[in-house]
């Protein structure tokens, strides 16, 4: 029976960083922020439902979802996060079954399911193991903050509409730290598959 391991961490904590690795390695990725942005391409019915709820203006000419118009319409509101979570989530989720189902059938003995809220929305029985992607707060800001060229303030917004990262932390199956280089944080991850003797 193959393997159904769940990444995850927070907003820049390097969960894409690790997934490269492990693709670099064979491991096949069923990624919730791909399926997240394949479930809004235009003309879908999941954009039409979010034109619906939070107005035209959050689509753009060339009929593709305006994102950074709702992620500022939603990060620093919980109650219009929910909203856009009730229509997106379900969608992303059955995208992803089905990714996972056609790499088991592919023979794949190891799906790496990266799924950045996968504590926050309960997900955790779509996994057997979960690897938490960690960095210090001071980290993960000044990340999210170079990466997205957000502000101070922005940055600060997205992270708090998450679980803090510490939490997911001591829920995790294994801990990778990636406060320190990317060839420290591929020790962690290759000592991670050998214990668990992951093959792809
Ligand atoms: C609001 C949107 C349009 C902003 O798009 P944008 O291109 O700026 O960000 P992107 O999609 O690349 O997400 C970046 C990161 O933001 C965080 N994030 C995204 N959506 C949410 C959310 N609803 N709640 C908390 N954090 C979120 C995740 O850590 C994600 O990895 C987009 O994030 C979205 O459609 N979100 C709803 C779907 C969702 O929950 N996606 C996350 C995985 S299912
Ligand atoms: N060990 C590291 N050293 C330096 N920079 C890093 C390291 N790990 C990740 N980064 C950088 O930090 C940023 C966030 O990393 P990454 O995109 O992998 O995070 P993520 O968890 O996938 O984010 P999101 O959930 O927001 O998509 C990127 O710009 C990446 O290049």
């Amino acid at each position: 029976m193959a393997a159904i391991i769940g990444l995850t961490g927070g907003i820049a904590s390097g969960k894409s960083t690790v997934s490269r690795l492990l693709k670099e390695r064979g491991y096949v990725i069923v990624d919730a922020d791909v399926a997240a942005r394949a479930v809004v391409e235009p003309g879908s019915q999941t954009l039409s439902q979010i034109a619906e709820a939070f107005g035209g203006s959050v689509i753009l000419p060339d009929g593709s979802l305006d994102r950074s118009r709702l992620g500022d319409m939603i990060f620093n509101n919980e109650e219009q996060r929910k909203k856009l979570n009730s229509i997106v989530h379900p969608a992303v989720r059955q995208f992803m079954m089905a990714e996972k189902e056609a790499a088991i059938e592919a023979g794949k003995e190891t799906i790496i399911m990266d799924i950045p809220l996968l504590y926050e929305s309960g997900l955790t029985w779509m996994v057997d193991k979960v690897i938490v992607v960690y960095t210090d707060e001071a980290t993960q800001l000044d990340r999210l903050m170079a990466r997205n060229d957000l502000s101070e303030q922005a940055a600060k917004v997205r992270i708090a509409s998450q679980m803090p990262l510490a939490e997911k932390a001591e829920k995790a199956d294994a801990v990778i730290n990636n406060n320190g280089t990317i060839e420290q944080t591929k020790k962690q991850l290759l000592k991670i598959i050998e214990d668990w003797q992951l093959t792809p």
